[in-house]
């Protein structure tokens, strides 16, 4: 099959809470959009991404099932599959461009190593491009600190610095400069709100690692190893709680994920109490924290509240609840920070009960 007949792939990764999935809102709104279909990968039980983007149902699939760059490979690979298989049969709309969000956790080598040679994908497939977003205030320490970022930037055509907003002029320029000794090839934009035109990221051409630094030549030949070695479950066992890889994708090994789900309204000052002192002592082990809130002053209208690292950014709220589940589920990937911890400063800051508390995704 000749490329111009491969459906392109665009995938769309970055660090954790860097922007991606405002990003992808944004260009899913646009017409040059139409008529594509988005896989979203969420790392932890309960998943929120796929209800704030703001799309119709048939626009989006969901791998929920743990990271994509391990457990969840052989998920992408089947619902791409699928995908074109509803396409060619005509049960779906049809659709020209699939665009792919990682997890901020993922490594985005396996990924495309993926995309390149599983025989279910290559031929109705191909790799347009990869975009990477770098939080402006985040980004220089999450570099710094996560090896799975250095390599997302380092794969990466497209880079989008975010939250631009938030950052000032010299910490942009020296954010710039990093990037650019990591991949000096990729264009940089810089974008606030995820207001990227998509003429800027999509149709990069087609992803080539070689013509790439050779560390990221080096880590393609690591993927390659890894997917012919005789497969090890237990080194692939990516399932929410720690992902603790000991293969050549290793994520930080004291990286958790897990989830509460709150069943009573929560009192609006009583949670940004809780909010602040989680911060204050463990923002920096706080890699991301995600909730959506029912507030008792407002049940009819729940906030969206996003934390990455130290920065707490403005609660939004919604028009509506998303769906019939009107309980606060709060989402959390630390360092190190026991859910115990949250538990009880939970109780004791933001006045919920004990008994309100569920541990598990429903
Ligand atoms: N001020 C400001 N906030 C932004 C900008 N871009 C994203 N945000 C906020 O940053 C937070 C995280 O953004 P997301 O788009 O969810 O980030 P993400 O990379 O998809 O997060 P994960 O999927 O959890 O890794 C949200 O509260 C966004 O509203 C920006 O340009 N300016």
């Amino acid at each position: 099959m000749a490329a111009a007949d491969q459906i392109p792939v665009t995938v769309l990764t970055g660090f954790l809470g860097s922007g991606k999935t405002t990003v992808l809102n944004h260009l899913l709104r646009q017409k040059e959009l139409n008529g594509v279909v988005a896989i979203i990968n969420e790392f932890g039980e309960v998943a929120l991404d796929h209800l704030l983007v703001e799309s119709s149902e048939d626009r989006l699939a969901l791998l929920d099932n743990g990271c994509i760059c391990c457990s969840v490979r052989e998920d992408l690979i089947e619902t791409l599959a699928d995908l074109a298989a509803r396409r060619a049969a005509g049960t779906i709309p049809p659709f020209h461009r699939v665009l792919v969000e990682t997890t901020g956790l993922a490594d985005p080598v396996p990924v495309l190593h993926t995309l390149m040679t599983a025989p279910d994908v290559v031929g109705r497939y191909r790799i347009d491009g990869v975009v990477a977003t770098v939080d402006a205030v985040n980004g220089a320490h999450t570099l710094a600190a996560h090896d799975e970022a250095v390599r997302q930037v380092a794969v990466a055509d497209r880079l989008l610095v975010t939250k631009i907003d938030l950052a000032a002029d010299d910490e942009l320029s020296r954010l710039d400069a990093q990037l650019a000794a990591i991949n000096p090839v990729a264009a940089r934009h810089r974008v606030g709100n995820g207001m990227v035109d998509p003429t800027k990221v999509l149709d990069a051409g087609l992803f080539d690692p070689s013509a790439r630094s050779a560390d990221v030549v080096r880590w393609f030949d690591r993927a390659a190893q890894a997917a012919n070695a005789p497969h090890d479950h237990a080194e692939h066992d990516c399932h929410g709680e720690a992902c603790d890889h000991h293969s050549h994708h290793a994520h930080d090994t004291d990286v958790s994920s897990y989830s509460l789900i709150i069943d009573e309204p929560i009192q609006r000052d009583a949670f940004a109490r809780w909010l602040d002192y989680v911060a204050a002592l463990r923002g920096e082990d706080l890699l991301r924290f995600k909730a959506i809130v029912h507030v008792a002053e407002q049940p009819d209208t729940p906030i969206v509240v996003h934390g990455v690292q130290h920065v707490f950014h403005p609660p939004i709220t919604l028009a509506g609840w998303p769906s019939a589940d009107r309980r606060s589920r709060l989402v959390f990937i630390v360092r190190g920070i026991p859910r115990q911890i949250v538990e009880n400063t939970l109780c004791k800051f933001a006045a919920v009960s004990r008994a309100a508390i569920q541990r598990s995704a429903a």
